[in-house]
């Protein structure tokens, strides 16, 4: 006898969405979102094809868990803009999705309220508002693309896509940035492989047709031209740095020998400082060396910062969670950020 138990056996419910185009009538680009967006993403593509000098930043909160702090530190990031904008573009590190080494809170859009409700539909509005919010400020966004349907709903606010280290690899990944209309960063592997990274921008470059959703949640045929502003993001890994003159230098002549621009970014996270938060000012500092020494196909950097310095844990009760202090990896302080910052815009004001 066919019983229904052939199928979906261990889902447990499904529960409807509203559809992109639903969400996007009910929390609609403004005028100066659309300009934040389209005047980032420009200068984004001019910094990647020199015709800008200035490096990127992509600086911010590991993950975004509170608005309210998240929009402090944007007004904070915002100011410090003005003062080192003739040699850096900030973006702000705005993560909602966590891809987790096994398993653990997987960010605003999974669980909004943090007690494993899992309302996607409010993390996901919740989510919208709050890049308008930063993009109303005139400060471009910067996000992981983990869950490939989610840039129907946000990618009209982000100017610059990461892909994981844990995704680089997956060609669903690859296909979604093909079609992206941002500057896309792949980071080389959790162990390190940096040829996984080199692939990723090659094969994101080219057109690609394979399922998804449209704004109106139908699901489809995606046929996409390919992105042209792939690059690599060195994020160091199984247990080793890769900012290092030797590895920037490695990672150059991959990037060559694949017929692909030499754009490197160094994310000075992660394995890069051993995720110790407070290293991030020497990895910085490396890169600033790199540069001034005359170094050409670093274009860009990544740092992981927040108000407090540091992390902690999601409490039973949230109430008693330290405000802007991050809840995934931690995080260098504000005052800090500050500082690295300016002594990197000092460095660069003497670049070659
Ligand atoms: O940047 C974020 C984390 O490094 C990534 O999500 C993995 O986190 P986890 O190893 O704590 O799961
Ligand atoms: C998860 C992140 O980094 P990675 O993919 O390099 O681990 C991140 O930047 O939040």
């Amino acid at each position: 006898m066919i019983t229904s138990d052939i199928e979906n056996s261990n889902v447990s419910s499904f529960a409807a969405m509203p559809t992109p185009a639903e969400l996007h009538a009910k929390l609609p680009l403004t005028e100066r979102a659309f300009n934040t967006v389209m005047k980032g993403r420009e200068a984004l593509r001019n910094i990647l094809d020199r015709k800008d000098k200035r490096l990127f930043v992509v600086v911010g909160p590991c993950s975004i868990h509170d608005p309210q702090a998240g929009l402090d530190y944007a007004r904070r990031l915002q100011k410090l803009q003005a003062e080192v904008e003739d040699t850096m573009l900030l973006v702000m590190r705005v993560y909602f999705e966590k891809p987790r080494t096994t398993t653990g809170w997987k960010g605003y859009i999974n669980d909004p309220y943090m007690d494993d409700s899992f309302r996607v539909d409010v993390g996901m509005e919740k989510a919208r508002q709050f890049l308008l919010d930063v993009c109303e400020l005139g400060l471009p966004t910067a996000t992981e693309a983990l869950d490939p349907i989610s840039p129907q709903y946000l990618g009209d606010l982000i100017a610059w896509t990461a892909i994981g280290a844990r995704t680089t690899e997956s060609q669903t990944h690859r296909e979604m940035a093909s079609g992206l209309s941002t500057p896309v960063g792949f980071k080389n592997g959790t162990d390190g492989d940096v040829g996984i990274a080199v692939n990723a921008v090659l094969s994101s470059s080219k057109p690609h047709s394979f399922l998804g959703i449209s704004d109106r949640g139908t699901v489809s045929i995606v046929r996409t031209s390919g992105n042209a502003y792939g690059h690599v993001v060195l994020r160091g890994g199984g247990d080793r740095p890769n900012y290092d003159s030797v590895s920037v230098a490695i990672a150059e002549q991959a990037l060559k020998k694949a017929g692909l621009p030499a754009n490197l970014v160094v994310d000075c996270s992660h394995a890069n400082s051993y995720k110790k938060p407070e290293l991030q000012p020497l990895v910085m500092s490396d890169v600033m060396q790199q540069i001034r020494h005359g170094n050409q196909s670093l274009v860009g950097v990544m740092i992981e910062s927040n108000i407090v310095s540091g992390n902690q844990p999601i409490p039973d009760d949230l109430s008693q969670m330290v405000y802007g202090c991050s809840v995934t990896d931690g995080c260098i302080g504000w005052e800090d950020t500050e500082a690295m910052l300016r002594s990197a815009h000092q460095e660069l004001l003497q670049r070659p």
